[in-house]
């Protein structure tokens, strides 16, 4: 399959911070990909090297196709309504309002509120639209579901899915390792510079295992235990305390995120 997106030996710093080490990785057309890493690893720098908005010192970024970003929140005025701001979006990339697309976001409904007035919800869908006029074929969204509710989060999924049925590529940032495993054909992480990881959710899964976290508050103090054994854990650990009389507070069990796991593991492998 054709690439979209290829991105070779990118290298980037700010003064003497070095960022991007050797970033290499291609996003193939018609997939949703997923650049992840902790706070601060470099995605935001990573897709705005590639949009175009922030210089690179070194390497090579090709893109196929036209490119349609998703603003950030404070990119708009305060008081626009938003079929201004799409006919306004419309006019700079000269071309005709898809009626179609604004109906299945619901942007039509937003008719009569200021941009201030929309809930997080509404500035998503809206936010999707903007980035979605002038038919892009590589679409990058940076969190695009962060602060909505379940209901508000599906719908937007099932927004992106049927954004990709039509073809279209997708590249998001996104802190959601749930979003990420149920939406993303690929993901890329972030770690230390470089790109640790690429590969699918699965290939992922396959080299770090299901791991899981205990959390147990006792009188002395919190602990935390990674596990892929969460019974014969759980029983070790409860004999271990009730034998040494020390009263268990509470208990918390957690999946924690592929992407912690894998990042723990990168760490554990460099030691
Ligand atoms: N314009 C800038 N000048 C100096 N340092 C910057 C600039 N932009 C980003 N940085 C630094 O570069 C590093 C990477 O930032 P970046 O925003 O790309 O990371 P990120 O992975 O998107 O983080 P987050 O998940 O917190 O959004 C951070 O240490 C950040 O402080």
């Amino acid at each position: 399959m054709k690439d979209a997106i290829r991105v070779r030996e990118l290298k980037k710093s700010y003064g003497s911070h070095v960022v991007l080490k050797d970033l290499d990785f291609q996003i193939e057309k018609g997939e949703i990909f997923a650049l992840l890493g902790a706070n601060g690893a470099g995605k935001t720098t990573t897709l705005e090297c590639i949009e175009g908005l922030r210089k690179y010192d070194s390497g090579a970024i090709t893109v196929n196709g036209k490119m349609g970003i998703q603003l950030q929140s404070s990119s708009l005025p305060a008081h626009i309504k938003p079929m201004e701001a799409v006919k306004l979006f419309a006019k700079w990339n000269k071309t005709k309002i898809d009626d179609t697309m604004l109906d299945g976001l619901g942007i039509k409904e937003m008719e009569k509120k200021q941009y201030i007035q929309l809930s997080t919800g509404q500035k998503r869908r809206l936010h999707l639209a903007l980035a979605l006029i002038g038919n892009p074929d590589v679409i990058f969204l940076d969190e695009p579901t962060a602060g909505l509710d379940v209901e508000g989060r599906l719908s937007l999924h099932e927004q992106i899915r049927k954004i990709k049925s039509h073809g279209k590529t997708i590249v998001l940032a996104s802190h959601d390792m749930a979003e990420v495993e149920t939406l993303c054909d690929r993901i890329a992480i972030l770690n230390n510079g470089n790109i640790a990881f690429c590969g699918t959710v699965s290939e992922l899964t396959d080299r770090v295992g299901r791991k899981y976290f205990i959390h147990i508050k006792t009188q002395q103090g919190d602990n935390t235990f990674e596990t892929d054994n969460i019974e014969d854990t759980l029983i070790s650990l409860l004999g271990e305390l009730k034998q040494k009389k020390i009263h268990v507070l509470d208990i918390k069990v957690d999946r924690g995120t592929l992407e912690q796991h894998f990042i723990e593991m990168a760490r554990r492998e460099a030691e």
